[in-house]
């Protein structure tokens, strides 16, 4: 069976809603950023941050190892209060964000985002706790230091004959528990459903498509935690539209230094935990580092 969960982006009464008027700051903010000069984005290149924050050029990422390099270029943050401080007991996952010069309020901007975005996420959890017969407040202490990365991204068209090992990007599934996404009207983002098709996650004028599929669009830590009751799903991005696509997507994953143990409701003796208990800092910064190694070498 499977929930999808929009959530309307005009400001109401409900704490669910992100005023429309920050996710057009932080869209307006993607687009300046990736109209600078490609010496400027390259300045802030995300091989250079200890944590994966920062510029990832064209090609630079390559989500799955059976392709050559994903056709998008993109800006990632983590967690920073509007003041600037970061924080130092993220394990793995400790560092600064890259911000670029010479881009009046785009930091604030991006951060106005992230934070009701943020806030977004931490509503959820409760539902995802219920949903696997805990306690609501499960994950209560093991989210109080949002572990959230958020991207902004942009993909050029692709036209003619695309080869499927070079697309916007090549297909994945997430690694932190689940997404929020924000996506333009261009469709692109495609899921892979059970009897292996891909199937467009068709774009909505005007909402913010929260991912919130239960055994289907969540991502592995989730899996983990789960020992595979939630599973993961596999999405990718092409983007065949013959205009440029933005999106923003958010991975809300449990606190850096907190294990990845699997919850006892999903464990028994005809189903043994299948994943070696790691932190989510170590676990992310893993799975990032696949994800960057061929670039890397190239650097
Ligand atoms: O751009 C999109 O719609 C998807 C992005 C994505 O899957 C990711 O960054 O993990
Ligand atoms: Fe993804």
């Amino acid at each position: 069976m499977r929930y999808e969960m929009r959530v309307s982006m005009w400001g109401s009464s409900t704490n669910h809603s992100i005023p429309s008027s920050i996710i057009v700051g932080a869209v307006n903010a993607a687009r300046r950023f990736f109209s600078l000069p490609l010496s400027s984005k390259t300045s802030l290149d995300i091989h250079n941050s200890n944590n994966f924050k920062g510029y990832t050029a064209l090609l630079g990422e390559n989500t799955n190892p059976e392709n050559r390099g994903d056709l998008h270029e993109g800006f990632d943050l983590g967690w920073e209060d509007m003041s600037g401080a970061t924080r130092s007991e993220d394990g793995a996952m400790t560092g600064e964000n890259a911000w670029p010069d010479g881009l009046p309020g785009f930091r604030e901007a991006v951060l106005d985002y992230y934070h009701a975005a943020v806030k977004l996420g931490q509503s959820l959890f409760p539902l995802f706790a219920l949903a696997l017969d805990l306690p609501e407040n499960f994950f209560e202490d093991k989210t109080t230091k949002p572990a959230a990365i958020m991207r902004l991204l942009h993909y050029p068209p692709q036209s003619g004959v695309v080869d499927d090992r070079v697309v916007g990007i090549g297909a994945h599934t997430d690694y932190e528990c689940f997404t929020i996404l924000w996506q333009d009207e261009v469709q692109a983002l495609q899921v892979l459903n059970n009897a292996g098709k891909w199937i467009d996650a068709v774009p909505i004028p005007g909402t913010l498509v929260v991912k919130f599929v239960f055994y289907h669009f969540l991502g592995d830590q989730f899996a983990r935690w789960t020992n595979d009751v939630f599973k993961s799903t596999v999405h990718r991005a092409v983007n065949r539209s013959g205009v440029e696509r933005y999106s923003i997507p958010l991975f809300f994953g449990t606190d850096y230094d907190v294990k990845l143990e699997p919850l006892s409701t999903c464990i028994s003796e005809e189903s043994p935990a299948k994943y070696e208990v790691v932190t989510a800092g170590d676990y992310v910064k893993s799975r990032l580092e696949a994800t960057y190694a061929h670039s890397k070498m190239e650097n």
